[in-house]
């Protein structure tokens, strides 16, 4: 496309392994993280550009100029109007393989650290001296507690098969279709919403952000969770209805809240939400769970191959939605890439 004045362009600065990667491409790369809408004249005279977190709307796809491809530093793309980018003819991919891995890891983390009275404990250890400590803190075991997933795709079954490698157990999911392999492999049965939620005592949710999972998580469905439930959700604040989180955590002291996305993000320091934050019963994180330092290093690293992939080879490896070709083989294995952003990060 000799109109275009560059080949990739990037909302977010080139650290040595992405500028190896794009080496001999035209590159467009700014000083400092930059918006879509800030940066849209460059994003549309490039054909591919890699996307790290920043919405993207019709009005901008409108006028999509030389741009083919938008590659997602991440695995959501809620922020991303995928619908209106396929009718301009804009192929969007996401970066899931990584990524996966470390929410699934901050989830076992967390349940465990719920479970057990890791963070209850820590907070009581000033007074152990003056109080020793009450029975309840020591936690109660994961073995043979029942899982339920709320959307089961991949995050879901990693962490069920984490989970199940550790004890835990039956399994429980909710999600659009069947799921064979957690069928086959660890005996789970697919519910209804009300169902999954009467019989999980530790529920995990990681739905998507859709206009069909917007507010899904009602104040009724957690108010079903069994006594001493745990739930996480890793996948989207805004699957849960507004204030749902909140009104049941201070009806019911025996729950447990994960809560790592929320309504609102940032969290406004009066969020309501920050009142669960000094609670023995939650453990509020500042959407982390996919962001361990590799598979931040190894989602830009695998974006700027799929971007050099798609100019020789004109195929992507994770498209979500129809604008594009599908490459029939893919780069790099999820240990290969972890190794690579260890090397690069020096860790
Ligand atoms: N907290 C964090 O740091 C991270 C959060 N995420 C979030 O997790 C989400 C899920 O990621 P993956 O598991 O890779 O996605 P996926 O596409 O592999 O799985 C999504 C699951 O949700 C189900 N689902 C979607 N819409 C549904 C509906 N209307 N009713 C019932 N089930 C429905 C699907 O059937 C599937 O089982 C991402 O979209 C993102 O929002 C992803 C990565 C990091
Ligand atoms: O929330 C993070 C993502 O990759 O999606």
């Amino acid at each position: 496309m000799g109109g275009c004045r560059f080949d990739v362009a990037l909302n977010f600065p080139m650290d040595g392994g992405v500028s190896e990667v794009l080496s001999g491409l035209r590159v467009y790369s700014p000083q400092a993280r930059s918006s879509v809408r800030d940066m849209w004249g460059v994003v549309r005279s490039s054909r591919v550009f890699i996307n790290a977190f920043s919405p993207v709307d019709a009005s901008l796809l409108r006028d999509r100029g030389c741009l083919e491809l938008i590659i997602l530093a991440s695995t959501g793309y809620d922020h991303v109007d995928v619908g209106a980018a396929g009718e301009a003819g804009v192929c969007v991919a996401n970066q899931p393989e990584v990524i996966t891995e470390a929410v699934a890891e901050y989830v076992v983390g967390a349940v465990l650290a719920a479970l057990r009275g890791v963070v209850a404990g820590h907070i009581y250890t000033p007074r152990w001296a003056r109080e020793g400590w009450p029975s309840h803190i020591s936690g109660l075991l994961l073995r043979g507690r029942s899982v339920g997933l709320l959307g089961a795709g991949r995050i879901g079954q990693s962490v069920a098969f984490k989970l199940a490698a550790l004890g835990a157990g039956p399994f429980y999911y909710y999600s659009r279709g069947r799921k064979p392999a957690l069928e086959a492999v660890l005996g789970a049965r697919r519910l209804e919403p009300p169902e999954l939620f009467s019989r999980s005592y530790i529920l995990v949710n990681s739905l998507p952000l859709t206009s069909e999972t917007r507010g899904f998580v009602k104040a009724g469905l957690l108010r079903l969770l069994p006594r001493g439930a745990v739930y996480v959700n890793v996948g989207r604040g805004g699957t849960e209805e507004p204030g749902a989180v909140e009104a049941v955590a201070s009806e019911r002291e025996d729950l447990y809240f994960v809560l790592d996305v929320h309504p609102e993000e940032p969290l406004p320091p009066d969020s309501g939400r920050m009142g669960l934050h000094s609670s023995p019963r939650a453990i509020i994180t500042p959407h982390i769970a996919g962001a361990s330092r590799e598979s931040m290093a190894a989602t830009r690293l695998l974006a700027a191959m799929q971007a050099r992939d798609y100019l020789e080879r004109g195929c992507v490896w994770n498209p979500v939605n129809g604008a594009c070709r599908e490459c029939p083989s893919q780069r790099l294995g999820l240990d290969e890439a972890i190794a690579m952003a260890r090397r690069l990060l020096g860790v």
